[in-house]
């Protein structure tokens, strides 16, 4: 069995008989970066949604490590299924430091676990010294770095990026895409990129599925 299954996907939004998703289905060997590929409207943040929790499907299932987050029987609220997402617009705190907002999510740990994993996310997104930093402070690769380490920090087994290079400008794209590719490797994540960009896709991920 693959590490992450989905099978059988349908969504359609509060009501409306037009389906966004129907019969979807992919599976996800672990360490697998893949592109979820497809123009505008075709449904693709809905499916990182689903997979996240946000919304529930009206039919299919989702499993990931071989546990279900999601069937006709089960509903696993966004904070168990141990999936981790970055936004496109990365949703960080303004008046949150970064390394607040990298360890917002870490309330379980002691103050010393919490200090030692915010050194390494920092470590791993190459931020180290930026910690006192507002996001406003940070260039736009840098906010999404943060964005990036406050989604590892919390060890997800899956992580679900949306649009990742939508809020940062042509130049900056080229040099973001390979460390993305190099930081995802680093950490070893099994990772679902949303994206319209088939050069962004090929770049960063070793296979592209299609929506729509
Ligand atoms: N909250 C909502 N309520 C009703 N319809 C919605 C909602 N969110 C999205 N939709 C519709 O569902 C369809 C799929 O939207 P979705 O955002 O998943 O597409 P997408 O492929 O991610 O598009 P984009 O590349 O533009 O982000 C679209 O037709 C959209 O208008």
């Amino acid at each position: 069995m693959s590490f992450v299954t989905i099978e059988g996907l349908s969504f359609a939004y509060g009501g409306s008989r037009n389906r966004v998703l129907d019969g979807f289905s992919l599976s996800l060997e672990q360490g697998e970066v893949a592109a979820v590929l497809g123009p505008s409207g075709q449904g693709k943040s809905t499916l990182l949604r689903l997979i996240a929790g946000l919304e529930v499907p009206a039919e299919g299932s989702i499993a990931v490590g071989g546990v279900t987050l999601v069937d006709e029987r089960t509903f696993l609220p966004p904070e168990k299924r141990g999936v981790g997402m970055v936004f496109q617009d990365y949703s960080l705190f303004p008046h949150l430091t970064a390394a607040r907002n990298i360890t917002f999510g870490l309330h379980r740990m002691s103050p010393k676990e919490r200090a030692v994993r915010l050194g390494e996310m920092l470590e791993l997104v190459r931020l180290t010294g930026c910690e006192a930093r507002y996001p406003h402070e940070l260039s736009g690769g840098q906010q999404q770095r943060v964005a990036l380490a406050r989604a590892l920090a919390p060890g997800p087994r899956l992580l679900l990026l949306d649009e990742p290079f939508s809020s940062l400008d042509a130049e900056l794209r080229a040099s973001i895409r390979s460390e993305l590719k190099a930081i995802l490797a680093q950490a070893g994540m099994t990772c679902l990129v949303v994206t319209h960009d088939r050069a962004d896709a090929e770049a960063i991920c070793s296979r592209v599925v299609t929506v729509g």
